[in-house]
């Protein structure tokens, strides 16, 4: 997959340098010395891959099911004998700290292992006419879910391998083919994921993948014609723009989050203040289900934020080699990005209690108290460690705060009462409330979807097979009644 240091794009089973020559190289976000260099695929390359995928798909979906599951499980166990290798990638690409690496390429193999094994099990149905009123029992109507065709793949920097088969596992095994468009910062870890589903023996052309930048290739991407869906983890802007280009086909989107942590008067702060702090910075907060705004219903608000403040003063940063919880962000532009949100709350009056501090794009975990409406960090999505602390009299203020955001990713509430508990989660526009518990997209299988501008159907294992499929039925019109008896 490789020539010299350079790594070439996955097209029809074959590892092929750009048409151009062109490349590109990637730094590692924490010293920004090269990180790796891979391919910059022209619209030649881009238009070789799809037809590839669009011929070779047909003949995959005629693949029966569970060959098609042998080909999963052969890269799930690919990528565990290589987890160490990838995870290299992983630190290198995107400073993500080597445990929480490997456990991404660990999570990615069980994801695509349980795939495998739902997928066989995702049938159709069998509807009879008599169930409609006036009906006779005259018409058997055989409902298949049959693949959509081409997926387009498109992960973020965040979760380059798991986030992207998140997307190509599914799409396998309801039959489609698929072209990755691998994230810039992320390349090569998604190449990877890729190179795993090769190994595997998974035919010519049903795995694709193409490097090269968003803003360059993206919309010769997303508006081929040989695209039959898009699966597209981003941030809004890219998600937005997308959606607006593409023509009438089927679009799965997870977008940003602005994801509210509210704690009730009877919370066990302990509890909250754990999970408050887990959820708010793990890999340096890079995670569109990152706690990222806390909603203190008083009068527990000083104890909380001394509690919170306490978890942070524990948290290690530094390399990601070190294991250090917090690392460098993603790039120079993200840094100077969340650091102008720090600046206009520090210049608008917040108490900073967990002072900001920067050396390059290492940003230490910044924490705000007495965050008002009108500083950018209570609406605006940093992606990076600084979290905001708002003061609220009641419950109900602090719902109707959390539902002016633009976003509806997820949402916390920490209560004894269970009762407070569902209504507050019947009251909030998100996707997903976890009631005790911090935002997460895992365990896997569970629906992941966004609400309002952060996102587009639902994810999470079951819900992506029958995202990839469409119902196609064959109706049976039969000259007498059919009542099958014992
Ligand atoms: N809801 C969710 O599940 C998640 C949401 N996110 C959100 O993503 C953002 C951070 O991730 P980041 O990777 O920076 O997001 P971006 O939106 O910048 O990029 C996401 C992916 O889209 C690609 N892309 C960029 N422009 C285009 C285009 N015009 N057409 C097609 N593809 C394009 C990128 O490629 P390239 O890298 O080459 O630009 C990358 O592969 C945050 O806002 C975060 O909240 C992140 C993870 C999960
Ligand atoms: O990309 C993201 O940020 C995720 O979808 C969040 O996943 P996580 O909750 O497992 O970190």
């Amino acid at each position: 997959m490789k020539q010299g240091n350079v790594f070439k794009f996955l097209v029809n089973g074959e590892w092929r340098t750009s048409s151009t020559g062109k490349t590109m190289k990637e730094v590692t976000p924490y010293d920004n010395t090269e990180a790796y260099e891979f391919q910059s695929c022209s619209q030649q390359d881009i238009d070789d891959v799809f037809k590839a995928a669009n011929k070779a798909q047909r003949s995959w979906a005629k693949t029966p099911l569970w060959k098609r599951a042998e080909y999963l499980k052969k890269a799930a166990a690919i990528l565990r004998e290589n987890k160490d290798e990838i995870a290299t990638a992983l630190v290198k690409e995107i400073a993500k700290n080597r445990k929480s690496s490997v456990s991404e390429v660990v999570r990615t193999a069980d994801l695509i292992e349980y795939t495998a094994e739902e997928g066989t099990r995702l049938a159709g149905k069998l509807m009879t006419s008599d169930s409609f009123p006036g009906q006779k029992r005259d018409k058997l109507c055989l409902v298949h879910r049959v693949p959509l065709g081409v997926i387009l793949c498109i992960p973020p920097f965040n979760y380059p391998v798991n986030l992207c088969a998140s997307k190509v596992a599914p799409a396998l095994i309801t039959g489609n083919s698929v072209v990755i468009k691998t994230p810039s910062q992320g390349a090569v870890s998604a190449l990877y994921l890729a190179a795993a589903f090769h190994l595997a023996g998974v035919p010519a052309g049903v795995v694709n993948a193409v490097t090269g930048k968003g803003s360059e290739i993206g919309d010769f991407l997303t508006t081929h014609p040989l695209v039959n869906c898009i699966s597209l983890t981003g941030g809004g802007t890219t998600g937005m723009s997308v959606c607006k280009k593409v023509g009438m086909i089927p679009l799965q989107m997870e977008l940003g989050g602005k994801d509210a942590a509210i704690v009730l008067p009877d919370a066990d702060l302990d509890l909250a203040a754990k999970a408050i702090v887990s959820g708010a910075f793990s890999y340096s907060a890079q995670r569109c289900t990152a706690v990222k705004i806390v909603l203190a219903v008083e009068p527990i608000g000083d104890e909380l934020v001394k509690k919170v403040v306490e978890g942070v003063k524990k948290l290690t940063v530094g390399h990601p080699e070190d294991n250090s919880d917090i690392t460098a962000v993603i790039n120079k532009s993200s840094a100077d990005y969340i650091e102008s949100l720090v600046m206009d709350a520090r210049q608008k009056g917040a108490s900073e209690v967990c002072p900001y501090k920067r050396e390059g794009n290492l940003l230490w975990p910044t924490v705000f108290d007495h965050v008002r409406e009108d500083m950018k960090i209570a609406w605006e999505e940093p992606f990076g460690p600084v979290l905001p602390i708002v003061r609220v009299k009641s419950a109900e203020e602090a719902v109707e705060f959390a539902n002016r955001s633009t976003m509806g990713l997820q949402g916390c509430v920490f209560t004894n009462d269970i009762e407070k508990a569902i209504h507050i989660s019947d009251e909030l526009s998100t996707g997903t409330v976890q009631v005790n518990g911090q935002p997460a997209r895992g365990p896997d299988h569970f629906p992941f979807q966004g609400f309002k501008d952060s996102g587009l159907g639902s994810q999470g294992v079951y819900f992506s097979l029958e995202a990839m499929t469409k119902i196609k039925s064959t109706v049976i019109n039969l000259r007498q009644e059919s009542y099958p008896m014992n």
